[in-house]
């Protein structure tokens, strides 16, 4: 609750630092996953030299095939890439969870951002070196590994490093991350219509994200000369003291002013628990099992939406082909249908949130809501996919991907931002910071979830 005199987000500085910074977590996911097609022509180019049947066809997309690859999907390379991208962001948003407390949060921030920038900037350079393929397989594999677990590190440190400012900085910060996907996106529209050579527009495209990161890292820096920014920051360092419980209360009290009724009774009973939990306290301890039954259902739909969403996107939507053979349009059939769609309703999606919030916090079927997002999973695998065994294609127009992809997508922003709107106002002000270290580490099951489904969905197709 901001008074009188605290200081002001002067020309929203901290709103437009918090949104990059949203954007930079997720630029490493949003460039690999864009660039699934040149990783797959490269994988198959590669493989052809070796058996001297080498053409120098396109590599970020090639139309001469209608924007897919003719060689046979060996490597399984999108479900290999989303499995590999989220399982590190599992495991590290738990390492996060313990490491915080040893390792300062500007060595976490700051260190990550570095590395991430370091994997992007190998990147770039691995477009230009000649290898075989499965060694080309392997390194990048081993890339993505390791610039999702820093993106992990990011992510989860920054998370808790936003619940000291108020919320609508969160929605920011996920509008941000909503972005880093377009971003990905016009990037690639732009260096595939440059008409460069291939490496050259590959290079260029991986040049894109390695300045995106050093923005970041710069931003971060600056927030720390934001006025704004650090008196929420020294706010948190007296959250012991008088002052804040005093805040805390009267803040409680207003919540209850502006809930009415039911409100009011909520904000006695959120009082008296934050009186007898801080008595004789210097620093209120939060039970992980507390916060937790209160922010299930919260937890519990943001895995189901994560769990759906990522168990077609992008392994089996970065499948489907345009059905008509226009040259242009095929090559930027996905680029856009599947990948620009995708990320500017999902951000929309997002953004949604900052103007509702429906259903509210105590809505129980939040789960139920979200689970039927099911349903896009078999009509996703029922579109245009030449490469397939037991299924036949039923929805061959181009249209119904597009529609189908529409709200896939829109519903995947609002049913992410959702639960991470909502789930702080379950609990105590104290319990915030634990609130959001949780919500991140279901955000990241939801995603290995769905990142292991769609293994099983591939072989279904
Ligand atoms: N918040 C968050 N979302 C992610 C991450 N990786 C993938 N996604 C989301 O997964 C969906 C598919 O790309 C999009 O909504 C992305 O924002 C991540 O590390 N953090």
């Amino acid at each position: 609750m901001s008074r009188k005199n605290d200081p002001q987000d002067k020309f929203h500085a901290v709103t437009i630092i918090c949104l990059i910074l949203g954007l930079g977590t997720l630029l490493p996911w949003n460039f690999f996953i864009t660039a699934i097609p040149y990783f797959q022509q490269r994988l198959c180019s590669e493989t052809h030299k070796l058996s001297g049947n080498h053409s120098e066809n396109s590599e970020l997309s090639d139309s001469s095939n209608n924007g897919t690859t003719k060689c046979r999907d060996d490597f399984n390379f999108n479900n290999w890439m989303t499995l590999l991208a989220q399982l590190p962001l599992l495991l590290c948003t738990l390492l996060n969870s313990f490491i915080y407390r040893w390792i300062p949060e500007k060595v976490r921030i700051a260190g990550s951002m570095l590395a991430i920038l370091s994997l992007f900037i190998f990147t770039a350079i691995l477009v230009k070196v000649e290898m075989d393929a499965q060694s080309f397989f392997d390194l990048t594999m081993a890339t993505i590994w390791f610039i999702n677990a820093f993106c992990a590190i990011l992510q989860g440190s920054l998370f808790g490093l936003l619940t000291l400012f108020p919320q609508h900085y969160s929605s920011m910060f996920l509008s941000g991350q909503g972005m880093a996907g377009t971003f990905a996106a016009l990037a690639m529209l732009l260096s595939m219509s440059s008409g460069a050579d291939p490496r050259t527009t590959a290079l260029g495209y991986f040049i894109t994200p390695c300045v995106g990161t050093f923005i970041s890292i710069t931003c971060y820096f600056l927030l720390y000369h934001v006025d704004f920014a650090n008196y929420h920051f020294s706010k948190s360092n007296t959250n012991s003291s008088k002052t804040y419980e005093l805040e805390t209360k009267t803040e409680l009290l207003h919540q209850g002013e502006e809930n009415g009724d039911a409100g009011q009774k909520k904000a006695v009973l959120l009082l008296k628990e934050a009186e007898a939990g801080s008595v004789g306290e210097e620093k209120q301890s939060v039970s992980l099992w507390t916060v937790l039954k209160k922010i299930w259902v919260m937890a519990l739909t943001i895995v189901i939406t994560f769990g759906v969403t990522l168990s077609v996107f992008p392994a089996i939507t970065a499948k489907v082909v345009s059905r008509y053979d226009h040259e242009g349009w095929c090559k930027f059939f996905n680029p856009v249908c599947c990948f620009l769609i995708f990320n500017i309703m999902d951000w929309i999606g997002r953004s949604i949130t900052s103007k509702i919030l429906w259903p509210g916090p105590d809505c129980k079927y939040l789960p139920l809501l979200t689970a039927s997002r099911f349903i896009f999973v078999p009509l996703f695998m029922l579109c245009n996919i030449p490469e397939r065994t037991y299924l036949s294609t039923f929805f061959l127009n181009d249209v119904w991907f597009i529609i189908f992809m529409i709200f896939f997508s829109l519903s995947n922003g609002y049913f992410v931002s959702l639960p991470m709107c909502l789930a702080p106002k379950k609990v105590l002000p104290h319990e915030s910071e634990t609130t959001g270290a949780l919500m991140t580490f279901f955000l990241a099951l939801g995603l290995s979830v769905g990142a292991g489904l769609s293994f099983g969905f591939k072989a279904l197709l």
